[in-house]
């Protein structure tokens, strides 16, 4: 360890970790599911650290929430009750606030402590949480997913962390099948699906059980993030069987400078780029595949 260093070691990325120069750690927590630390980085701002593994940084996290949550309500002409799985920090929330047809937005996050914490350390992010028509349900996704009456939602966003730890769960097929139960037909789905770099074969099973689910379309998009291992982090795109969903050309665009629902204009999202992350390299592309 090099001092005065943050150095992103985890066996789910053998052999390589991405670092950050840390000026002072602000948090250090165990919650009842993982460890939690905020850290002042030199050059990325404020930074959220979950069991070791970076989720987010006040410089770039706007890519990540921003794809996450566009890709999907931007691809469906009216999104009006939205779920956000996990998401605890409430960046999700502030984006999906950002649309003014959505009139519900329930959020069921697990582990208080990343809340609350968000709330101190992060409140550019936690301001998602103040839009009056959240819910927040503490709890598992899982069991929360078991109890929503079918065809529920128009659109379920799955912002966990990884397979190692407490969101492992939630990528399993059951999982995957609940949301599906949950979705209107043409719903959509968005969780967060790891890297092509680091993760194909991971990938390609998640991929394998998204077909034999989501009857609608089955899509995988990616974005680039500086601080997630590989620069990258993609996402498992699917809509129910029903209303078609064209996930390539958004038919409900957000003007880059809508700020109805949000005082911050987005930085990262826009039409061309939601096109641009449905395009894959070739590996991946003959791995994963697309209908
Ligand atoms: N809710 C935050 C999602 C990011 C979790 C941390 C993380 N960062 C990653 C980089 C590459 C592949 C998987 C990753 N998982």
């Amino acid at each position: 360890v090099i001092p005065g260093w943050f150095s992103e070691i985890s066996p789910m990325w053998p052999g390589e970790a991405h670092s950050l120069k840390v000026e002072k750690i602000l948090f250090q927590g165990k919650s009842d599911y993982q460890n939690v630390m905020v850290f002042q980085s030199s050059t990325y701002g404020k930074v959220l650290v979950l069991d070791g593994v970076i989720q987010l940084t006040e410089r770039d996290e706007c890519a990540y929430q921003e794809m996450i949550t566009h890709l999907p309500l931007c691809s469906i002409p009216n999104p009006k009750k939205v779920l956000v799985i996990g998401g605890g920090d409430g960046g999700v929330l502030r984006e999906v606030a950002r649309h003014s047809s959505v009139e519900k937005i329930d959020i069921c996050e697990i582990d208080k402590m990343v809340i609350d914490v968000s709330k101190q350390f992060f409140p550019d992010i936690a301001v998602g949480y103040e839009d009056k028509r959240v819910t927040l349900h503490v709890g598992d996704g899982v069991a929360f997913l078991k109890a929503v009456p079918e065809g529920t939602y128009d659109a379920v966003i799955v912002d966990s962390s990884d397979p190692i730890g407490p969101a492992q769960e939630l990528f399993e097929k059951p999982f995957f099948e609940s949301i599906a139960r949950a979705l209107r037909p043409g719903g959509v789905v968005c969780t967060q699906a790891e890297s092509i770099w680091l993760h194909m074969h991971i990938i390609e099973d998640i991929v394998a059980n998204c077909r034999q689910i989501f009857k609608g379309s089955v899509n995988y998009a990616w974005t680039t993030v500086p601080t997630y291992p590989s620069g990258m982090i993609g996402f498992m795109v699917c809509s129910t069987e029903g209303p078609a969903v064209d996930f390539k050309h958004p038919i409900n665009p957000i003007d880059e400078n809508d700020t109805q629902h949000s005082a911050r204009p987005l930085k990262f999202y826009n039409s061309e780029l939601h096109t641009a992350a449905f395009c894959l390299p070739s590996f991946a592309k003959k791995a994963i595949g697309s209908k």
